[in-house]
């Protein structure tokens, strides 16, 4: 065998040999996480459907692992399947897994990546969350308990009256809580009139609707038409972007880009007008522009986009979560019966309940989180992307990577004492085995992005929960079958279905209309 036998012969074997080493560390240090197999160019992307993807990835959870990668066409995205996986990268490599991806057509061209929910990481956007946890922190959501407890009433009254439309009601009163918040009573004193819209969840509002209401649905559709994977070749190719005005993506974002900026500013001057003539009611905006934190700059712009993004982001999910309860009951009426059982104990027979009897209510919160872990109305989270490449796992995740987290996983996660698709509330009591994940702590996102209306939101679903458990009772349309069928969207929800809403007595049609009288005397 020869060998090398010059000094600068074993230079350049030397060299070979480095060459070599880094070549193939840095080739393992590039494996992707694992994934379904790839295709030159498109690689598996189209592996990743825009309608129910959940559904998808549970297979090949299955096949592949909790972390998941796609890849192709310049895009890479990875789905994050476990607790473990998502705690590691979202929460403790918070830096790099805290920013959202871009939207061109409703990021950029119409505005709405001015709002929290889509700004950057970065100071911008920690100081709309600092507001809104001036605004939405513990001792500050007190405040709208009266709020919150009134519009359960309204909504049961509603139910009353005519309970088919339920899909229209729930949509009227869940919303609004959250508008409620921003602005104040002002959208319940105009007369609604309002049927129920077919297909579509959302309000067919005619024009005795209160205009902001009005407005703020409007404004909703066209951001969640805009959102529908592939709604604008522009997202795709975000160059198009400085196409001229009069090109007919550019006409509708303009328009689009008029509704939010009247969506965040309408409201928001209303509170203004009322707090300058002293009778400004609680209000999500009233509380922070009263705030000690004027001396923040671009104050009032922060304080108008804080509380201007709260309608898209919390009436949506809340609303889902509170028909999807309906849904429950309507096939679970077994469940249905403890829990008002439960509601007659504690608080008495024909009482509507308050916020502050949470506590005391085992069955009912268990049934509330039953509700949001059978099926979460979030299923993937909001997506982050990273904003540095990573290495996990020995994995490689490039930069600007799309992380989904999939909560629909976490729900569903196999369990040896219950199974995961039955809708058993006892699963969460405290003399069960403690084997069930509490979905409080996955439903509203992780880490430094956590959902900010969180506390919030809970309180509003549950007393709109128990309001309705405590008042009526659901049942099945005895001429229906009910298949438990649901919206592949960002937010899921139950597709039209029918059931019987009916007052569990005559006392108990009494209170909620006394009840609801109350709330009109404000
Ligand atoms: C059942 C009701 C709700 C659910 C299931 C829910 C769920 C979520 C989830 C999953 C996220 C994404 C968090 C992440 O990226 O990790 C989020 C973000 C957000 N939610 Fe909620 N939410 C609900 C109600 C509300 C309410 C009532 C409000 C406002 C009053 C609200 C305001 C927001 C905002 C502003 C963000 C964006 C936060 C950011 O990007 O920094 N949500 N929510």
């Amino acid at each position: 065998m020869a060998f090398p036998a010059r000094a600068s012969d074993w230079l350049i074997l030397s060299l070979l040999v480095l060459a070599f080493v880094v070549f193939y560390t840095r080739r393992e240090k590039r494996q992707y996480p694992p994934g379904p197999p790839s295709k030159p160019i498109i690689g598996n992307i189209f592996e990743v459907s825009p309608r129910e993807a959940w559904l998808k990835f549970i297979d090949y959870k299955r096949q592949y692992g909790d972390i998941l990668f796609f890849h192709g066409l310049g895009n890479s995205v990875l789905v994050l399947s476990s607790m473990k996986s998502i705690h590691d990268l979202l929460e403790k490599r918070g830096r790099k897994y805290s920013d959202r991806p871009t939207f061109t057509v409703v990021g950029e061209l119409m505005g709405l990546d001015q709002s929290m929910a889509l700004l950057p990481y970065g100071d911008e956007w920690r100081a709309h969350r600092k507001l809104a946890h001036a605004g939405l922190g513990p001792v500050a959501i007190k405040r709208y308990h009266s709020i919150q407890e009134d519009l359960a009433a309204l909504l049961c009254q509603r139910l009353l009256s005519k309970p088919e439309d339920f899909f229209s009601h729930v949509r009227l009163y869940v919303c609004p809580t959250v508008y409620d918040l921003h602005m104040d009573y002002q959208w319940r004193k105009p007369i609604m009139k309002y049927t129920i819209h077919n297909k579509m969840s959302r309000l067919p509002l005619n024009k005795t609707s209160n205009q902001y209401i009005t407005l703020a649905e409007e404004t909703m559709s066209i951001i969640t038409q805009a959102t529908v994977p592939g709604a604008f070749i522009c997202d795709l190719m975000p160059s198009l972007k400085y196409l001229p005005s009069w090109v007919p993506f550019q006409r509708e974002a303009s328009k689009g880009r008029e509704m939010i900026e009247s969506l965040a500013s309408k409201p928001f001057e209303h509170v203004k007008r009322e707090m300058a003539s002293g009778q400004a009611p609680p209000s999500l905006t009233q509380t922070l522009l009263s705030s000690e934190v004027e001396d923040v700059p671009n104050f009032e712009h922060r304080v108008k986009w804080t509380a201007g993004v709260m309608y898209g982001a919390g009436g949506e999910s809340t609303y889902a979560t509170v028909l999807t309860f309906i849904l429950a009951m309507a096939l679970h009426p077994e469940k249905q019966s403890l829990a008002q059982a439960e509601l007659d104990e504690v608080i008495g027979a024909e009482c509507f309940p308050r916020i502050q009897h949470r506590d005391s209510l085992p069955y009912v919160n268990a049934l509330v989180k039953e509700t949001m872990r059978w099926h979460p109305v979030v299923p993937l989270g909001i997506a982050r992307q990273s904003s540095e490449e990573d290495f996990y796992e020995g994995y490689h995740i490039p930069k600007g990577t799309i992380v989904m987290t999939n909560v629909w996983a976490l729900a569903l996660e196999e369990n040896e004492e219950h199974d995961p698709k039955s809708f058993i509330p006892e699963r969460f009591l405290k003399s069960a085995a403690k084997t069930t994940v509490d979905p409080s702590t996955y439903m509203f996102g992780f880490a430094k992005r956590v959902c900010p209306g969180k506390a919030l939101a809970e309180n509003s679903v549950f007393i709109l929960i128990s309001g309705i458990l405590s008042m009526f009772n659901i049942e099945k349309d005895p001429q229906e079958t009910l298949k438990p069928e649901f919206t592949p969207g960002l937010v899921s929800y139950p597709t039209p279905f029918k059931c019987q809403i009916v007052p569990r007595s005559s006392a108990h049609a009494n209170v909620i209309t006394s009840r609801a009288a109350q709330c009109s005397g404000k």
